[in-house]
């Protein structure tokens, strides 16, 4: 099958606002397989056997399937990343035919060893790694999930786990895109696990990546699906690593799944967006009880209030 491959290149000197506004016009167009390519620094020596290729450009890359509709859609996204000069964010779009089988595995160079913290280390497939004692080593394919590590919002939820995973805890993952925090809890020694997409390619490589790190299948519970739509059994912890703009909507949908004493990790905010999370919270009697940041990007750590 042959796919667009539509790329937003873009300038500003807010990246964190930018990226989170064209990734959000380009899921509400469904496009897959939405990466984002910013100049990063190289990583630390001796952390994988390659060299990383570093982008030049900041990008938002997504990708649709090539119909009679395609070149429409894609002049609809030009049009709403166009108003985005608003905010001082300027856009140029492009666009090729690709083969699914050519831009599935392009992401990979991109990708490399990354230490998260002292105890967990996520490993794409193709690279080495010698884990030292006590790590907690992630293997990831992403394929055309998001979900490597790499972006302050993912690597901020799995810090995050790991204060509060302890064994037997039950775990629903809103979003789970690669399943990578879904692998992380289960090594953690959550139990009950289940997770959620809207992406059916998402659920299905979350599957494979459980199966890759060899986490067993009893008490995992994957399904295409929004919360609304799942049932409402309460969860030690709820992660939701999306955006602000789908997260505060869903607030009554995640409290009424977090059990008495459950913590919920709601990233993939920025600071502008951060009142609307807190105004959210506060519909439901819940409260923020730790707040980690990267960049311009903001993981909280929510309970019910005491
Ligand atoms: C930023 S990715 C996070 C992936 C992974 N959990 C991580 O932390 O790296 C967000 C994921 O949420 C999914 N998503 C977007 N809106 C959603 C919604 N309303 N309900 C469930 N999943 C959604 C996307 O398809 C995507 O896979």
């Amino acid at each position: 099958m042959k796919f667009k491959k539509v790329i937003a290149r873009f300038d500003t000197d807010n990246i964190d606002l930018a990226e989170e506004m064209i990734c959000y016009i380009f899921f509400s167009f469904n496009l897959k397989g939405v990466i984002c390519e910013v100049p990063i620094p190289e990583p630390d020596e001796g952390f994988g056997t390659r060299t990383l290729k570093n982008p030049e450009h900041n990008s938002i890359i997504g990708y649709l399937p090539d119909t009679d509709d395609s070149d429409i859609i894609i002049s609809k996204i030009k049009k709403r990343l166009a108003e985005l000069s608003d905010m001082a964010v300027q856009v140029n779009v492009l666009s090729e035919i690709v083969d699914e089988k050519n831009w599935a595995h392009a992401w990979k160079e991109y990708f490399n060893v990354t230490r998260i913290t002292d105890k967990i280390v996520v490993k794409p497939e193709w690279k080495d790694y010698t884990p030292a004692p006590g790590e907690i080593i992630i293997h990831i394919d992403p394929g055309m999930a998001f979900g490597t590590g790499t972006h302050p919002t993912t690597s901020m939820c799995l810090a995050l786990l790991e204060e509060h995973v302890t064994p037997g805890k039950t775990l629903l993952d809103v979003g789970c895109g690669s399943g990578i925090l879904m692998i992380c809890a289960a090594k953690l020694g959550a139990k009950a696990m289940t997770g959620i997409d809207v992406d059916p390619m998402a659920v299905d490589i979350t599957r494979q990546n459980l199966e890759k790190n060899g986490i067993a299948f009893d008490g995992v519970t994957l399904g295409v699906a929004t919360l609304d739509k799942t049932p409402e059994i309460q969860y030690d912890i709820i992660c939701a690593n999306i955006i602000a703009q789908v997260i505060a909507p869903i607030m009554p949908d995640i409290a009424a799944r977090l059990a008495p004493d459950g913590n919920a990790i709601l990233s993939g905010i920025i600071q502008e967006r951060l009142t609307d999370i807190y105004a959210a919270l506060d519909t439901q009697d819940l409260e923020c009880v730790k707040k980690s940041t990267q960049d311009e990007w903001v993981a909280l750590v929510v309970c019910r209030k005491k």
